[in-house]
């Protein structure tokens, strides 16, 4: 089966590991280090040094031969192709435990994204000011003219379908959903799902294999290959 493909010609899996890539040279730049090689960067993103080379080769990156690649260079071309040389602005809806400690991450801005509005609908929430943005609400923000880009949804479940339909008629096309659950949205609009309890059972799952392999003196009951480094939020969080 073909990998899906997006317009630009570069598939989906590329774009998810991108990430792993930007943050592994963005590292290296703050240790000055100028060159890399595909098999040092694949060390440091946790995929295969295959892998880098195909993926990269999508953007037009081949590197050079016994040099490897350029920190610098290959650290603005995948900025580039991920849309992160322009700022993004951020809102997170939901103002608990989660979106405050979202909301006080340093670690988005210098990667292309600006927490622009805080929003709750707890009236008790709404007024007070947060990491110095006083929390709105959904319908203050639609008329205040802010522009979104990306809405990050940390309300409790039961809400995220009704906050989500609310953040599409103000016009955001993508969506970051912490809350546990599927949203059914129009097409056009992307949504990606961070859920740790899934990350968790499959980590139990491998967990799980290792043991049965060591009782059972089986090695290739453990052998299951639990794939690349799961980033959450495919590095937004890291
Ligand atoms: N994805 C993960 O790995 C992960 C980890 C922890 C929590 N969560 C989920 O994140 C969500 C938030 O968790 P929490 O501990 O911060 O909860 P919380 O109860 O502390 O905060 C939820 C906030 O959402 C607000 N809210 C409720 N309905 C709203 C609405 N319609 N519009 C705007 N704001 C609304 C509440 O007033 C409250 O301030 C939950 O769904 C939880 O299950 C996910």
């Amino acid at each position: 089966m073909t990998a899906p493909v997006r317009r630009a010609g570069v598939p989906e899996a590329t774009v998810g590991r991108l990430p792993l890539y930007l943050r592994a040279l963005t590292a290296l730049l703050d240790q000055g280090i100028t060159s890399i090689s595909s098999e040092e960067l694949a060390t440091l993103a946790g995929v295969r040094s295959a892998q880098v080379r195909k993926d990269l080769s999508h953007l037009g990156s081949y590197g050079v031969r016994g040099v490897g690649y350029d920190s610098e260079q290959l650290s603005a071309q995948i900025s580039q192709e991920l849309g992160l040389t322009q700022e993004w602005p951020v809102a997170i809806v939901g103002m608990g435990n989660l979106g405050r400690a979202l909301a006080a991450y340093g670690g988005f801005t210098g990667r292309g994204f600006r927490i622009v509005a805080l929003v709750d609908d707890d009236p008790e929430v709404v007024g007070t000011v947060v990491e110095g943005l006083t929390v709105t609400t959904l319908t203050a923000l639609g008329t205040s003219g802010t522009a979104v880009a990306i809405g990050v949804i940390t309300t409790p479940a039961p809400a995220a379908q009704t906050v989500a339909e609310q953040l599409v008629l103000l016009g955001v096309r993508s969506i970051l959903n912490f809350a546990p659950g599927h949203l059914v949205l129009p097409d056009g609009v992307d949504v990606r799902g961070v859920d740790l309890a899934t990350e968790l059972q499959i980590l139990a799952f491998h967990e799980q294999r290792r043991l049965l392999a060591i009782s059972t003196h089986d090695p290739l009951v453990a052998d299951v290959d639990a794939g690349p480094d799961c980033d959450l939020g495919r590095g937004a969080l890291g």
